[in-house]
């Protein structure tokens, strides 16, 4: 399974995660490409440079607001009128709606904000839907957040481990005027997390960043053993602080992941709902990390026709699910059933060069064999549509490029 530890030794934010991935091995070209499809056109630009933060290398990223880069009175009006942009959630998750992004990406940014936009609805006394984020819905904060559902995507990451978070402590000035830290925000996203201050009395953990750890993330002390690391990267904070001021993300698989993670089945009987809702419901429950999702028809009390709606689900997808069960459809109750026994193929993503474009294909093990071969639908769809051919040949090239991989390793 792949995973990701994050060691937030110094605080966690979004320029933080951005960065530490690009460092762990996310194409920046790639993050780019896939921002650019974010309706902001012409408002940021993401500025990536290498940094030393106490001796230790690494990337920081910058969203500025792109008036910002050029001078003139017009545009540093326009830079502080964008700085200043009141959204409400419903605001960001058109703006998601309108993106030509994956949904999985979209679904992860939209949980993020969800979190973001109850944990300021309980600190001002409001419901989350009438929310105005300051700061976490400008622009900076939207292309963290979905910034980092596009890595998680890339990496294929299934599983997102983080230890404790250093907090930081004394005051933090924003829109708001002057905070204690940790931010109110902060501390309600982090109830029951454990964290610590050490080091800085400067704010080490944003709310952004622990939106991303509640959003995704299981706790875990330290590195857990059976964690093969492939790949380390550090994503520095905007200051320098008397520690280092960096993020360091491990990137790896784990062996026994899948075996302490016990799969369940919610179930739910449902009689009264639109069939238009069901591909909707689908591409939100995979969005959100279900690992499959089904309809069966049955009969219910009073002889009535009704469907029966199964997910399967880690135990750590097991709320969003939930979330999305009953925001999408009419049930009122779920079954939760612990799956009695699993039995998986080991699987890994390989990505091959056709001459269509790259495609990335699962290839999946049974006892150290290969036992099939799965191109990407989506990959393959998007080099289809794009060249005008057969996706069914797309499919083919990306399986004979694989078996020559193969073949010739
Ligand atoms: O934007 C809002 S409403 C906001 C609320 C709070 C609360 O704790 S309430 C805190 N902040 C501060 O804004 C900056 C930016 O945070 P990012 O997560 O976007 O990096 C940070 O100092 C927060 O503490 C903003
Ligand atoms: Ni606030």
């Amino acid at each position: 399974m792949k995973a990701i530890y994050l060691d937030a030794f110094s605080g966690i934010s979004g320029n933080m995660l951005l960065g530490a991935f690009l460092q762990a091995g996310v194409p920046e070209g790639y993050l780019r490409q896939e921002l650019a499809k974010l309706p902001l056109a012409g408002e940021f630009e993401l500025s990536c440079t290498p940094v030393t933060k106490q001796g230790i290398r690494a990337a920081y990223v910058d969203v500025r607001l792109m008036p910002e880069t050029a001078h003139g009175e017009a545009q540093e009006a326009q830079a502080h009128a964008h700085a200043h942009v009141h959204r409400t959630l419903a605001d960001i998750e058109a703006l998601l709606s309108e993106a030509p992004l994956s949904e999985a990406v979209k679904e992860k940014a939209r949980v993020v904000f969800r979190l973001l936009a109850e944990a300021e609805g309980k600190v001002h006394g409001k419901p989350a839907a009438e929310v105005a984020f300051h700061e976490v819905g400008a622009v900076d904060s939207i292309v963290d957040i979905v910034g980092t559902a596009i890595c998680l995507d890339y990496l294929g990451i299934e599983q997102v481990l983080a230890s404790r978070l250093n907090v930081g402590s004394g005051y933090v000035r924003c829109a708001h005027g002057i905070m204690p830290v940790p931010a109110p925000a902060v501390a309600e996203l982090l109830m029951g997390w454990p964290t610590y201050a050490f080091g800085a009395e400067e704010e080490l953990t944003t709310p952004t960043g622990a939106a991303v750890v509640r959003a995704f993330a299981q706790h875990a002390a330290a590195l857990p053993e059976d964690f093969a690391v492939r790949a380390i990267g550090y994503g520095a904070g905007s200051r320098d602080l008397p520690l280092p001021n960096v993020l360091r993300l491990y990137v790896g698989e784990r062996e026994g992941a899948a075996a302490e993670e016990t799969p369940l089945l919610l179930s739910t009987n449902i009689d009264d709902m639109s069939p238009e809702v069901y591909g909707y419901l689908f591409d939100r429950l995979f969005a959100a990390g279900a690992l499959d999702v089904w309809v069966t028809p049955i009969y219910m009390k009073k002889n009535r026709p009704a469907q029966q709606l199964t997910v399967l689900v880690r135990p750590a997808q097991r709320s969003a699910c939930t979330e999305i069960i009953f925001r999408e459809t009419t049930s009122i109750g779920l079954r939760v059933t612990p799956l009695a026994e699993r039995i998986a193929c080991d699987r890994r993503t390989a990505s091959v060069e056709t001459r269509y474009g790259a495609v990335r294909v699962k290839v999946a093990s049974w006892q150290g064999k290969i036992a099939t071969t799965s191109p990407e639908y989506e990959d393959c769809r998007r080099l289809a549509e794009a060249q005008d051919v057969p996706l069914k040949e797309v499919y083919d090239e990306a399986r004979r490029a694989l078996a020559f991989r193969l073949g010739g390793a």
